[in-house]
């Protein structure tokens, strides 16, 4: 199944580098969120990948990889996410990495099956920041050139403005979404009640919600109220 993820406004992000019981993956795949994202920045590998999706694939919910790592591309998902980090000072996290998985699966790569994310990483503390040098001082002028650099120069679905466990600029947020015209707003970091997820809601067309559903699960599962969807058995 390839899924349409123009009509998401809430997913959640699962780790495969950590642990959730299958109470819990139940209570995540059945809220009524409108995709499970599989990423990480650090200790993702493929068996970890193939665990969580094996498990997630007991339920109905799309399920998408977000690639961070070349030996963790795990075939099975609905669709693959490649992030490029447009603020990156280090050229591999923004086509180095790609290149080296294309020289090996780009013959037999079905295109139709993979969307580029244009990254802008925000949080300086955060492990994606570390790992990717992101150069995270930066003005709303510069997150507007990147904007109009995903969608104008790259063409690329998706521009995603992370700050990784913390909550962001959401005015910083809204004027990406004033600046982008068809390319689709995703913003994650620090959501972990329903007023941040409203704030965020209200600012960006897709919200992702990552460190709190292992954090506090009740609280993870209040985020989806606010983005409209159905309220299920569990929550
Ligand atoms: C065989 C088969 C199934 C083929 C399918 C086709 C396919 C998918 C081919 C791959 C094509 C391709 C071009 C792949 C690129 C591979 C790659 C390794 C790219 C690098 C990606 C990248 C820039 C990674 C850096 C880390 C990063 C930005 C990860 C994104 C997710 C993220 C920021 C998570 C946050 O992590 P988290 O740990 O939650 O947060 P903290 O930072 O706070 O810790
Ligand atoms: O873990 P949090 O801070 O919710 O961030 C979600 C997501 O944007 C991480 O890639
Ligand atoms: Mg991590």
């Amino acid at each position: 199944m390839i899924v349409d993820i123009t009509s998401w406004k809430h997913v959640f992000k699962l780790d495969p580098d950590k642990t959730l019981s299958d109470e819990h993956l139940e209570r995540i795949c059945t809220s009524g969120t409108h995709g499970i994202i599989v990423g990480g920045s650090t200790g993702v590998t493929y068996d970890n990948t193939v665990d969580l999706l094996a498990r997630i694939r007991q339920f109905e919910v799309p399920c998408v990889l977000e690639v961070s790592h070349r030996d963790a591309i795990v075939p099975g998902f609905d669709l693959y996410l490649i992030p490029v980090v447009l603020n990156s000072k280090d050229p591999k996290w923004i086509v180095g990495q790609h290149a080296e998985v294309l020289k090996e699966y780009g013959a037999i790569m079905d295109w139709e099956e993979v969307l580029a994310e244009g990254y802008v990483i925000l949080n300086p503390d955060s492990d994606a920041a570390r790992l990717t040098n992101a150069e995270t001082t930066v003005d709303v002028q510069d997150v507007e050139a990147y904007a109009r650099i995903a969608e104008h120069l790259f063409h690329m679905p998706i521009f995603y403005i992370e700050y990784s466990g913390t909550f962001g600029d959401m005015e910083l947020v809204r004027q990406m979404r004033r600046t982008l015209r068809n390319t689709q707003l995703f913003y994650g970091g620090g959501i972990d009640n329903q007023e941040k997820a409203q704030a965020a809601a209200a600012a960006a067309d897709t919200i992702v919600v990552g460190n709190i559903v292992y954090d506090d699960l009740d609280a993870a599962l209040q985020t989806l109220y606010v983005v409209g969807l159905e309220r299920k058995q569990y929550v």
